[in-house]
């Protein structure tokens, strides 16, 4: 046995060891570059190098200049750019526990502003976050969402519907929107949405546009300038106050209104199994903390599921609208593969898909895996945190760096992806060999390491047979102009914001014969 003395030694002996170990990499981190990148200006950085509109673009551009590796600064903040799938994974992925992080962001994070600490993909990777995430996959994993095809399958059928009274695309993305927000709403609490301007859709759809605002980081003055919140309300220029106010009572709301509209079905025996349903069913242990806590973590993931899931999907549904508008070749494969499977439309025998064919569509799996990468609807993901410092290829990375993936410029890499501008599914068909076969959904577009997307499984299961239903039942053209030419949608891309969605195009939407039009109308009744 060691003496005291001796023991005190030794662990001072460590303890200094420890010390200098530190003192040594910080200076050595000290001493090493950031990555290359635009010079910046005094206190702004490099505010006026970033763009508004598509700022993925510029980031390419960057990627020719100075490497797939970028450094810029806005007001003393530092900013990575990852232009590359190899670096992207390689940091967010392969070193997921330091940068999985969110940042601060004044408007959303602010007690005295939106206060929405809580919202669970913008908040820090803390406690509260790993068991929410968890609580998330327990009840929405992939096996989990096996239960909910049968809902997934009405919404696909309820939108053949509404497409078959459209006939042309004037306000289809609203549509597509509002079919699917009944999908979401009915998954998350089996809440049954409205024909129309149902309440809870509405608060829900508010709140999606005011987080858009609050996360934008040039939207309000205080995101840069975070001591504006000392501004009091009445102070001219000071309604960024009045929108937090509202923006807060609006998060309050979604969390907590449709939960126990939810709770109120669960206790009259009426509810239909649901993602809150089953998380509250399973809660109960007997500890009272633990249950309240687990109600509370169940009602703030719930919350963020329709603003998380409804204008992605919605989105990449409308792009894959566009896509097939676009490219008449891509419909007419898809049509001679589903109709090996379902038969011609011309038969009586004919009949709609299920999520039972897909295995037999593998085509049609290939449409949704290129529209996927053709058109993302978070074209710059969702920006990442680090929460130590790290050293990368020699650059030095510091603890808070916001860390942003350019999943546009990833997608539309031709290194990856051979005439990334075209709209070529066979790049994924296993049985062609063409191209590589990188899966854009295992490549950035749902995110990335312990932050990735947690409804993929129930995005990519609806998108599917979403997809496959509106092929299987219809054609569709470009709207043609007085003289009967076809009315160029090629340049129908552009949006700027947070999310990205085509502008509406228009398009005509026939159905392929009598018996598609009958067996969408059965729908109604069956
Ligand atoms: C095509 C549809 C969708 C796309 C492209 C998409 C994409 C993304 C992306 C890029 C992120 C950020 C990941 C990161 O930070 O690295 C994310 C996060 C998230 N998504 Fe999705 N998403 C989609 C649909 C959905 C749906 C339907 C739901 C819910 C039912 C959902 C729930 C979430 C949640 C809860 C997070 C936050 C994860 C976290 O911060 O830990 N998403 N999604």
């Amino acid at each position: 046995m060691f003496s005291f003395t001796a023991q005190l030694y030794l662990i001072s002996l460590i303890a200094i060891v420890l010390v200098l170990t530190y003192a040594i990499r910080k200076a050595r981190t000290n001493t090493l570059p950031f990555p290359p990148g635009p010079k910046p200006l005094p206190i702004l950085g490099n505010l006026l190098d970033m763009p508004k509109f598509r700022p993925w673009d510029r980031f390419m551009e960057w990627r020719k200049q100075y490497g797939d590796i970028v450094h810029v600064t806005v007001f003393g903040r530092h900013i990575i750019i990852l232009n590359s799938l190899e670096i992207a994974r390689d940091l967010l992925d392969g070193r997921s526990a330091k940068y999985s992080s969110r940042a601060y962001n004044p408007m959303m994070h602010e007690p005295s502003l939106m206060d929405c600490e809580w919202v669970f993909a913008f908040r820090k990777s803390d406690e509260a976050w790993k068991r929410q995430r968890k609580l998330f996959v327990q009840h929405l994993g992939p096996s989990a969402v096996l239960s909910f095809h049968e809902r997934q399958l009405d919404s696909a059928h309820a939108m053949l519907r509404l497409m078959l009274n459209h006939k042309t695309s004037d306000n289809l993305e609203e549509s597509l929107k509002y079919n699917l927000s009944g999908l979401i709403m009915d998954v998350t609490y089996g809440y049954e949405v409205k024909p129309e301007n149902d309440e809870f859709v509405e608060l829900a759809t508010t709140l999606t546009t005011r987080l858009t605002r609050a996360l934008h980081p040039n939207f309000f003055a205080v995101n840069n300038f975070p001591w504006l919140k000392y501004i009091p309300a009445w102070f001219p220029g000071a309604d960024f106050k009045t929108f937090a106010e509202e923006a807060r009572k609006n998060a309050i709301a979604v969390r907590d209104i449709t939960f126990e509209y939810c709770k109120a079905a669960i206790e009259a025996g009426m509810a239909k199994p649901s993602f809150v349903g089953n998380a509250i069913l399973a809660a109960s242990n007997g500890d009272e903390t633990t249950d309240a806590r687990r109600v509370q973590d169940i009602k703030e993931i719930a919350s963020i599921m329709f603003v998380a899931g409804n204008d992605t999907t919605a989105g990449v549904l409308y792009a894959c609208i566009l896509a097939l508008v676009l490219h008449p070749r891509v419909q007419k494969c898809a049509h001679a593969e589903l109709d090996t499977v379902l038969g011609s439309p011309d038969s009586p025998n004919f009949r709609l898909p299920t999520h039972a064919d897909r295995i037999s569509l593998p085509y049609i799996d290939a449409i949704v895996k290129e529209v996927l990468r053709w058109w993302q609807p978070l074209p710059g993901g969702v920006t990442h945190c680090t929460t130590e410092d790290d050293i990368y290829r020699g650059f030095k990375i510091p603890k808070g760096s916001r860390v942003i993936a350019n999943v546009w410029g990833i997608m539309h890499d031709e290194t990856l992806f051979p005439q990334p501008n075209e709209f070529r599914p066979e790049r994924f068909l296993v049985s062609k060999k063409e191209d590589i076969t990188c899966d854009p959904a295992l490549s950035g577009l749902f995110g990335w390491g312990r932050r990735i997307c947690l409804g993929r499984p129930l995005a990519e299961s609806s998108l599917w047979i979403q997809i496959a239903s509106i092929l299987a039942a219809f054609h569709l053209d470009p709207a043609k102009d007085e003289t009967g030419k076809d009315i160029d949608v090629s340049y129908a891309f552009d949006r700027e914001g947070f999310e990205l969605h085509p502008i509406p195009f228009p398009c005509f939407i026939t159905p392929r014969s009598k018996n598609a039009t009958a067996r969408i109308l059965e729908t109604a009744t069956s």
